[in-house]
């Protein structure tokens, strides 16, 4: 079985090359649906985080404020890193249950979707490496826009991750998303 890994910064468009992947029949584990079921209400990733940050991260319906713990953990690398301890155990069993699943099917490629794959040190695990590489100018109009974020929320998100030109240096292959989506196409084609 080949597990690919499918990595970049954030809104560098890593889930709009996850979909042209799905559009070829190949099936892709996302990291961050694991990692929102994580922190559901009641799971044991709520429980832990809850009582970690309090309950002032809890919207009135009990669930994670999620707007508001992503204040919180990407304007402070402490808070960050114990947000991530606390939910790296139930993200990365939940991301082995779905390849489990996928591979029992008789899948022969799996792509994993996941934005910390270096930083979680999971690359190890997947080969080859694909990175979705933008410029930075671009992948802060895009995350502004998809997001409606401020510039500074926006900034701090980036910044909460290694850089997407120390990312690219350690991939197999790289694909530019700077162009149109019909350039993505394009590269994609070219690289699959
Ligand atoms: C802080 C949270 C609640 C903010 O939720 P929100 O809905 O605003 O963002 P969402 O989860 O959709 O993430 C958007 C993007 O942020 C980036 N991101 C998320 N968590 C982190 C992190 N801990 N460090 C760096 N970047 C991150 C990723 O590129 C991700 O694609 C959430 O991101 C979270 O629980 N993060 C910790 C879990 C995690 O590490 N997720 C990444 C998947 S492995
Ligand atoms: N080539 C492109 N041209 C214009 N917009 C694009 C292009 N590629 C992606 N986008 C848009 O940029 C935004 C970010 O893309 P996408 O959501 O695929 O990134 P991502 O890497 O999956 O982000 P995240 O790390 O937050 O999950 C989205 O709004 C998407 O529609």
């Amino acid at each position: 079985m080949r597990l690919v890994g499918l990595t970049g910064g954030i809104a560098s468009g890593k889930s709009t090359v996850s979909s042209m992947f799905k559009h070829n029949h190949i099936p892709v584990v996302d990291a961050d649906i694991i990692a929102r079921d994580a922190l559901k209400k009641n799971s044991g990733g709520y429980k832990k985080v809850v009582a970690a940050f309090g309950p002032d991260i809890l919207q009135d319906d009990g669930q994670v404020d999620r707007l508001k713990l992503g204040r919180i953990v990407f304007s402070d690398a402490s808070k960050r890193q114990l947000l991530n301890r606390l939910l790296a155990p139930y993200i990365s069993s939940g991301i082995f249950l779905e390849i489990f699943k996928l591979w029992i099917k008789g899948h022969k490629v799996i792509v994993l979707d996941i934005p910390l794959l270096f930083e979680a040190k999971m690359d190890k695990w997947t080969k080859p490496i694909v990175v979705v590489w933008v410029d930075p100018e671009t992948q802060l109009r895009r995350l502004m826009e998809r997001d409606n974020s401020t510039e500074e929320d926006a900034r701090n998100r980036i910044n909460a991750q290694m850089s997407l030109d120390l990312k690219k240096s350690q991939a197999d292959i790289v694909i530019d998303n700077t162009g149109s989506r019909q350039d993505l196409q394009e590269r994609f084609s070219e690289a699959y």
